[in-house]
């Protein structure tokens, strides 16, 4: 029997997210695990490390080859951290599955400090992440932040050896290595509102493979593809300025989806937001996002954007 073949980065937040994806289509379908073959792809945005990504440009530095991949039947279906993709696919590509969500909230890890508060003026931070970065910067004018890249591992040896006071990480990326032991406290989604699609797991295939598409859609979260229906839509919105601080995230209620945008200057001193509420359909959340997008483009008018080009 020919193998169904999942692609996937190689790191290891990359790896624990594909095997979570193998267990559950093999779990659904009562099928053998061995039924599976998790094939490694090399990405670019693991293969530069001495830069920011936002320095290196360029959409979907975390999934272009391997949706190349996906896109030539190299693979059967691709798994990726939503956060990490281009908000606009490649033409036959599509997202058929998202998981159901992990935690949104990002992690403060530090040594000296339980909280971004309690961090001692002047203190240095590292995240290449300019969101994060805004963000810290409109809380703690204060704080130097420098680079900061590599994986978990590394990250967590350079905050030991005391080369930064403190590091930010997504708390489902920590979750999903059993590293959460090494958080020191959570960031809540009201004053450090998360990335569009973090904590989410997407699987990506090709629009005309109607088997793998009715093989994934059996382990498809309905809410989670409502909010990151929204929340890529606002991307979607705001696109071509990948050197500007996005944050957004949609919660799902009992009868509505309530969403929250934001975008901000570098420095953290300028931002604009956005909130809105619709029902619970996958179209209502698209026009959502899309409309708070536009709006936050308005405001803050096309110099904002092409200042940070
Ligand atoms: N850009 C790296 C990346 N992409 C997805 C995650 C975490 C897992 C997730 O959000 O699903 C991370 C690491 C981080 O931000 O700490």
């Amino acid at each position: 029997m020919t193998k169904i073949r999942i692609g996937t980065r190689g790191s290891a937040l990359a790896m624990a997210q594909a095997h979570e994806v193998r267990a559950r289509l093999s779990s659904v379908h009562g099928m053998d695990e061995e039924a599976f073959e998790i094939k490694v792809i090399s990405v670019l945005g693991d293969r530069v490390q001495d830069r920011p990504l936002s320095e290196v440009g360029g959409k979907g530095l975390f999934s272009k080859e391997i949706e190349l991949a996906l896109s030539d039947g190299e693979i059967d279906l691709a798994v990726h951290s939503t956060k990490d993709m281009a908000s606009v696919l490649p033409d036959g590509l599509e997202i058929t599955c998202y998981l159901p969500r992990e935690d949104v909230r990002d992690a403060f890890l530090s040594p000296v400090a339980k909280r971004v508060q309690d961090l001692p003026q002047g203190a240095v931070v590292g995240s290449s992440s300019l969101r994060r970065q805004a963000l810290l910067k409109r809380m703690r004018p204060d704080l130097e932040i420098v680079m900061f890249r590599g994986n978990v591992q590394t990250r967590m040896a350079k905050l030991e050896a005391g080369d930064v006071a403190a590091t930010l990480l997504a708390n489902a990326g920590l979750r999903r290595l059993g590293m959460d032991h090494a958080i020191t406290s959570l960031m809540e989604v009201d004053k450090f509102l998360p990335a569009p699609g973090q904590g989410a797991i997407c699987i990506e295939s090709r629009e005309d493979d109607v088997a793998t598409r009715e093989l994934v859609a059996a382990i498809n979260d309905g809410d989670t593809e409502l909010a990151l229906t929204a929340e890529r839509a606002f991307l979607r919105a705001l696109d071509g300025s990948c050197r500007t601080p996005i944050a957004g995230l949609a919660q799902i209620g009992t009868d509505a989806i309530s969403f929250k945008g934001m975008i901000l200057s570098e420095d953290g001193q300028t931002a604009y937001d956005a909130a809105d509420t619709c029902s619970l359909s996958v179209d209502a959340a698209r026009a959502m996002g899309e409309k708070a997008g536009t709006a936050l483009r308005q405001q803050a008018g096309d110099d904002f954007f092409q200042h940070w080009t």
